[in-house]
């Protein structure tokens, strides 16, 4: 089957993959480098003939759609770099598509249209809208993989090891491309990832060692500190800090290797102020910051409610944790513990808050943890989602609870590729 091509008609956008959905001989084939409403020739590139479902690449198109463009970077295509999945749609075609993913992931998980998840359908484009075929140079850190046989770096195939050399990553944030790790040879080493930290000078790399290999001499066209990662993905200082600084939302962010910080470096200040029109957070109020990182809702929290209130950050990751007690350790009105959300919670005793914060990973908080939240009796929660689905289902959770959307809006911080970020605000239901 892999390799056969078949003339399809390109059916909807489908949540998680960059592709759309078509169907050949009664069967589902999900196609990429594709849009809704083309006629394609697809080639398949996985499944056999008792597969389910199979998976394949527009390798010509028939009829084109309206929102396709040539695609800018020459490293996009079928059987090449697999980082972005939209490169052929223009930047206002990709938001099109996002819309669809979000409306169709409300409706299927949660039974909600837009209007009910007080959403006004748009995803809002971030840092400008660009015209047609000028790629924003957004992302602040890139994991290069680098091919043993050469030395060289490159991007991983989609759904594979095999590696995309390339000599520049378009979507590659300024300070990232500056350091030139494409132009460099990496011997003994299987990966590279380059970071250029917004709103200051700094810049790491974190090398992961090939298994046995000596790290190389590393030189780039600019200072930078280095790290690498042992094979039990603990982090060691190789030259200069083992943290970058970021700047966000009035404050400097120790951002140590391993912890999470918002790629897109528009991303922190965009969400904290969704997050914070959305809570109007009152002086005195009490508040927490779920799966909290470095601490930066918690650091806004803790700002708006003043010395009479109270905020306290969970997360799981130790060394986000100490960063984050080192962000905010001017504001005495926060306190930051250190375990999983789902273990904690059920153990503070605290039995109500007036306001939450959750911005979990891509699985989402979950039945049990959305339930606990729910009889917390908080006037206003914040979700902060980077995944459709997980959102949709944990809303329907939040249901459950007696909590509703009353609104709901959706930022496109990661363009070129299928994914986005949506900020929802839930109230009780039945209103104060
Ligand atoms: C999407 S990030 C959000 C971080 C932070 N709110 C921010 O915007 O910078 C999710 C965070 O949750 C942490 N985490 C993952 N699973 C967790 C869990 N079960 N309990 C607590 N924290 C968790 C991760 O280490 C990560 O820092």
């Amino acid at each position: 089957m892999v390799g056969e091509r078949y003339e399809v008609e390109v059916g909807p956008v489908a949540h998680g993959g960059g592709h759309c959905v078509a169907r050949h001989e009664g069967r589902v084939v999900f196609v990429r480098h594709a849009l809704p409403g083309e006629k394609v020739i697809a080639q398949i590139t996985e499944g056999t003939t008792a597969s389910r479902f199979l998976r394949a690449d527009a390798v010509e198109i028939l009829e084109p759609a309206k929102d396709r463009i040539a695609p800018p970077c020459p490293f996009s295509g079928p059987g090449k770099c697999g980082g972005c999945d939209w490169q052929h749609v223009t930047p206002g075609g990709q938001r099109k598509l996002k819309v669809q993913v979000l409306t169709e992931q409300l409706a299927k998980l949660a039974d909600l249209t837009p209007v009910e998840a007080g959403w006004d359908g748009s995803v809002e484009p971030v840092g400008g809208k660009l015209p047609a075929g000028q790629v924003p140079a957004w992302r602040t850190r890139v994991q290069y993989a680098v091919d043993p046989a050469t030395g060289k770096v490159g991007l991983r195939k989609h759904r594979s090891h095999d590696i995309q050399p390339i000599d520049r990553c378009l979507i590659a944030a300024e300070g990232v491309t500056e350091l030139g790790v494409e132009a460099h040879d990496w011997p003994g080493v299987a990966s590279v990832e380059a970071i250029a930290a917004s709103g200051s000078s700094d810049r790491q790399v974190v090398l992961t060692p090939a298994p046995g290999a000596q790290l190389p001499l590393v030189e780039l066209d600019r200072p930078v500190s280095i790290s690498r990662i042992d094979d039990q993905g603990n982090f060691h200082r190789v030259h200069g800090r083992t943290f970058v600084r970021e700047r966000a939302v009035g404050r400097t962010w120790r951002v140590s290797n391993g912890g999470f910080w918002q790629i897109h470096p528009e991303a922190p200040d965009t969400l904290v102020d969704a997050v914070m029109d959305g809570l109007d957070p009152q002086w005195g109020e009490n508040a927490l910051d779920l799966y909290c990182g470095v601490g930066l809702f918690a650091g806004a929290l803790a700002d708006r409610v003043g010395e009479d209130g109270a905020v306290l950050g969970i997360e799981s990751g130790k060394q986000a944790v100490d960063d984050a007690r080192h962000n905010l350790a001017a504001l005495e009105n926060v306190r930051i513990e250190c375990d999983r959300v789902e273990t904690l919670l059920p153990r503070t005793g605290i039995t109500a808050t007036d306001l939450i914060v959750l911005d979990p990973p891509r699985a989402g908080a979950g039945r049990e943890t959305v339930a606990h939240l729910a009889g917390l009796g908080a006037r206003r929660i914040a979700y902060v989602a980077c995944d459709p689905a997980a959102l949709a289902r944990d809303l329907a959770f939040f249901r459950e609870g007696g909590y509703r959307p009353v609104s709901l809006r959706a930022f496109d911080l990661f363009p070129m590729t299928h994914h986005f970020e949506c900020v929802a605000i839930l109230e009780p239901v039945g209103g104060e």
